[in-house]
Formats: C-alpha cells, sequence, structure tokens
C-alpha cells in the first residue's frame, strides 16, 4: 500500500526539494517525511540522488528549491554545525576523518565546543559508550592505522557523542564495511535508539538489512521520489525492482574454464611486519591463484588485508622470493614492473588510491594507463578521453562529463569507474578488495559478472571482501584471513557460511597456520 505524501507535523518534513548541478538534476521536488522514533530507508540506485538529499538536510548543500521543516518549523539549514544543534548526526559514505590525529583528538574536535580539546575526557566517554552502544574503538589509535570498518565505527560514534541530544541520525551507507556480527550489534542499538525516540535516515543497497530495519521507504529515481512504502507491504525482490525500474538481472551462469590451473600469482610464506604501530602483521601468508579461477579471501576488515594486497601488489617491498609471478619472484619490484608483469588491482580506499578526487575523469583514467595513452613521449588526451567515455558507457556510469572531477561522481559510481579502468585492461592477473562496495544491485551484478567473464577468458582473480554472500556467488575457492594468517583455500562447494564465519573470527585457524614462532 502506498503511503500518503508526507506529513507536516513530521520531525522532519522535505517539500519539493530540488538541487541542481552543471548537466544533471540531483533532486526534483522531492517530498520527504520522518516522524520522530522512525527507521525510514532511503533507497534509489547510484546517482539516484540520495546523498545529494542527505546532504541538503545536514545543510551541506543549498537547495535550489523547496523547504525543509524541523519539528513543523521551516528551517534554512545553514551548515553542519547548525544541523548538529538542532539535533542532528550524520555518517557519511566518505568518511571524514583526519588521518593524523587519534581517535579521541578525532572525537574532541567535533565534541568540544568551546575548542578546548581533552582527548583524556572524550576517551572516558568512548568507553563508557562502548559498554552502552557495543561499539568497540580504541580512543588513542591514529585515524590512519584503523580499518575502513573502524574507522566507521568512530564516525558513528561521534554522532552518539554528541552534546546536543540526538534527534534525527542521518546514516549513509553504515554497513558497507561492517562485518555480519557488527551490523547485527549496530542494528539492536539503532534500534534501542529509536524506540527512545530517534529518528533515523538509512541509506544502504544492501536491501535485505533495510527490510529488517526499517519501518518505512521512500524510493529515489533519477531525483525524483518514485514510491513510498510501509515496509510491511513491500518484500526485497518488489525494492529491487523498483529501484531500478525493472527486475535486476540475473548473475551469469558459471561456465567450466578451459585450461585452468596454472599458478600466476603466489604468495609463499610472508611474515611482515605492520608499517604503522596498530596494522597487522602477516603470519606465514601463502596462498596461490590460479589461471581461469576466482579465490576469494574473507575476512574482517583489518585483519591483515591491506598489508597482503600491498605485498601482492608491489605497494610495500617484501622478501624476493615470498611473492612470485609466473614462478618469477618478484617481491622487490615495484608496482609499475608487477604491472608491465600482468597485475593490476583497485586497493579497499577508493578516495585515496583509488582515484585522486580533485582530477578529472579523464586524469584518473590516465592514471593506471599513461603508458598507453603516450606517443613519443606526449600524452594524448584525445585517446585518454575517448577511453574515459568508454568505461562510463561501459559500466554505466553516471556523470556530468568526463572532464568533471571524479569528486562530482556519485560514491557508487566512482567504485564503478575504479572497477571498470582496471577491468578493461583484461588483467592477466587481477587483485580486487570490495570489488561492489556502494554499488546498486544492478550495477552490483554487472561487476560480478564481469569478474566471471576474465574468469572465463583466463585471468587469475583474488577477491577480497567480506561480503560472504559474493565470496560464495563467485569464487572457485575460498581462503580467510584472520589476524593476519592466512587459512587454505578449499572449494567453495565444500564450505558452508557458518564454518567461513567462524574462520573469519579466527576459530580453527591455528590447526590450519602453525605459529611463525613455532
Ligand atoms: N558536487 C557535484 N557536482 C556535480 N554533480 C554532482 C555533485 N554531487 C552529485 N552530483 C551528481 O548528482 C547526481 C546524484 O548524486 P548523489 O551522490 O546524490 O547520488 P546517490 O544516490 O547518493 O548515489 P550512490 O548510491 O552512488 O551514492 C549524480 O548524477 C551525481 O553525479
Amino acid at each position: 500500500m502506498a503511503v500518503p505524501a508526507p506529513r507536516r507535523d513530521a520531525r522532519l518534513a522535505l517539500l519539493g526539494l530540488t538541487k541542481r548541478f552543471p548537466g544533471v538534476v540531483a533532486n526534483d521536488r522531492v517530498d520527504v517525511s520522518v516522524r520522530a522514533g522512525e527507521i525510514h530507508a532511503l533507497l534509489g540506485e547510484n546517482g539516484a540522488g540520495k546523498s545529494t538529499l542527505m546532504k541538503m538536510i545536514y545543510g551541506l548543500l543549498a537547495p535550489d528549491e523547496g523547504s525543509i521543516l524541523w519539528e513543523g518549523r521551516e528551517t534554512v539549514i545553514e551548515g553542519p554545525l547548525h544541523a548538529r544543534r538542532l539535533g542532528m548526526g550524520m555518517v557519511q559514505q566518505h568518511f571524514s576523518l583526519l588521518e593524523s590525529l587519534t581517535v579521541a583528538e578525532n572525537l574532541a574536535l567535533t565534541l568540544n565546543r568551546r575548542g578546548r580539546w581533552e582527548p583524556e575526557r572524550v576517551a572516558a566517554r568512548v568507553a563508557e559508550a562502548e559498554g552502552r552502544y557495543g561499539l568497540a574503538v580504541e580512543p588513542h589509535r591514529p585515524v590512519h592505522s584503523l580499518s575502513v570498518g573502524q574507522r566507521q565505527r568512530v564516525e558513528i560514534l561521534r554522532c552518539l557523542l554528541q552534546e546536543e541530544p540526538l534527534k534525527l541520525l542521518i546514516l549513509d551507507e553504515p554497513t558497507a564495511v561492517l562485518t555480519p556480527q557488527e551490523v547485527a550489534g549496530l542494528f539492536e542499538v539503532l534500534r534501542r535508539l529509536a524506540a527512545q525516540g530517534l529518528s533515523i535516515l538509512f541509506v544502504s543497497h544492501k536491501l535485505d538489512e533495510v527490510k529488517a530495519l526499517c519501518e518505512r521507504v521512500t524510493v529515489l529515481r533519477g531525483g525524483r521520489v518514485v514510491a513510498r512504502r510501509d515496509m510491511a507491504d513491500v518484500t526485497v525482490d518488489e525494492l529491487a525492482t523498483l529501484m531500478v525500474g525493472d527486475r535486476p538481472p540475473a548473475l551469469r551462469e558459471r561456465r567450466a574454464v578451459a585450461g585452468a590451473g596454472e599458478v600466476r600469482l603466489a604468495l609463499q610464506g610472508l611474515d611482515l611486519a605492520p608499517d604503522h604501530p596498530h596494522g597487522t602483521a602477516l603470519s606465514r601468508a601463502s596462498l596461490e591463484l590460479r589461471r581461469g579461477e576466482i579465490l576469494g579471501l574473507a575476512g574482517v576488515s583489518g585483519n591483515g588485508q591491506q598489508e597482503l594486497l600491498a605485498a601482492l601488489v608491489g605497494e610495500r617491498p617484501v622478501p624476493a622470493d615470498c611473492v612470485l609471478i609466473d614462478g618469477e619472484p618478484v617481491g622487490r619490484m615495484g608496482v609499475a614492473e608487477r604491472r608491465r608483469r600482468g597485475l593490476r588491482y583497485v586497493p579497499e580506499d577508493r578516495q585515496g588510491t583509488g582515484a585522486v578526487p580533485s582530477l578529472s575523469l579523464i586524469d584518473n583514467a590516465l592514471l593506471t594507463r599513461w603508458p598507453k595513452a603516450t606517443r613519443f613521449g606526449w600524452v594524448s588526451l584525445a585517446a585518454a578521453r575517448n577511453w574515459a567515455q568508454a568505461i562510463c558507457e561501459r559500466y554505466q556510469v553516471r556523470q556530468a562529463g568526463v572532464g568533471m572531477p571524479a569528486s562530482s561522481l556519485s560514491g557508487g559510481n566512482l567504485q564503478k569507474f575504479i572497477v571498470g579502468r582496471e577491468l578493461d585492461e583484461t588483467p592477466e592477473i587481477f587483485v580486487v578488495a570490495q570489488p561492489t562496495w556502494g554499488v546498486d544491485v544492478a550495477a552490483a551484478r554487472r561487476i560480478q559478472d564481469a569478474l566471471l567473464a576474465l574468469r572465463e577468458q583466463g585471468t587469475a582473480l583474488l577477491v577480497i571482501s567480506d561480503d560472504l554472500d559474493e565470496l560464495l556467488a563467485l569464487a572457485d575457492r575460498v581462503a580467510v584471513i584472520s589476524g593476519g594468517r592466512v587459512s587454505s583455500a578449499r572449494p567453495v562447494a565444500e564450505v558452508g557460511r557458518a564454518q567461513l564465519g567462524q574462520l573469519m573470527g579466527g576459530r580453527g585457524l591455528e590447526a590450519e597456520v602453525p605459529d611463525a614462532a613455532a
């Protein structure tokens, strides 16, 4: 049953909000209302306008038209500080923490209005919050040493700890990098907070979670509201269809690959100390990537995945014979030399290492492709432009022009562009972390399809993901990383979710990986 149009007496009512960017109407007369104590989902495919809408609510963007009613009163939200003073908190898709500061210092920056830093007091509040909300973070750790999942926890805590009583919490893909257990814990916290009257605006591409958590849903498509529903009246499949306007495509069938089996990339007994005090040491890490197969590496974010990827792709030099490409020791070689040997990769961190936000899509395409776009020492901008355009068409990256900066793309569209850029070169060996993070259902299928297609063409793939369903759908074999140790890889057909979950929690790994000190 459709839900009636927004009520003016809601805690938050958006009336006819419109926002235009050059070449695109990101929000087109959007009406949404959120009641006190309600958990309200905002859904839409990549680029539908969800982040833009949330930014207007939080005062980060000014609407071109329309009005915002806060607790029944028409309110011009002047900026995030004003929004926080009104009782709003927001966790964005891309983190806004200062890398060189500790967790407590970061929290102090937002919490202490008089500008006096008292990280010790903040640390005490963090400890107290851990008991209350079950969100564990270590206050004295510098943010640069935290995994993406841990950073997200700090962002959530920052809202929960703010001094003004929180009335509306805006969460933009808060569970994208949390483990299933952490998600369950977070949902418990959110339900408890909602029962106490907190309104929550929840944006996610994980439709099962949205269905489980939220009471009502508003669906955006192309910047417009296309549906409003009570969650009880709609199935997960219907949600997917409402978002994309059609049934999402099924994943392509897995085919047997001729000639699979030859080892292309190997990691052999690597012990690697972390490069910062709170990193994860790798301990006798070994794995083999074969031609024409997908090896899945499951694990809770922050268990050595970053270190393993850095060692495999050449961001961190290691003893030469710890990494082999086609049997050749390459451990001492840098990224460019390994690239020449056919290795491509997509890191977990899109905004820093994956793309340069201030550069155009053309320049971002060139970042990893400049040798091919260079003739007699000159870079052909026309070739680069064509290529950037081709990537956008093939992977349906919505953008207002390839000359626009990467930062103008929606999160999911940037992800599609970065993954597409590497996939498009038909790499022989491909290492990808979290390939469908923040990507909508239809686009996730397209990326997963492209990975399966590469496998059929003989590429050796390593997919590092904390999404077990994704790994079970894609991988031929799956290994688990926990506490810097890597389990042996087993055929997917022989392992179940429960067993993988246990290994992810570190249980049972001791028996498989001998202690480095032993
Ligand atoms: N600063 C900007 N400059 C130009 N265009 C922008 C800017 N911010 C957003 N857009 C455009 O507005 C549209 C809506 O983007 P928005 O980020 O709101 O989408 P979204 O629904 O949050 O997507 P995702 O699920 O990928 O995060 C997109 O076409 C995007 O490219």
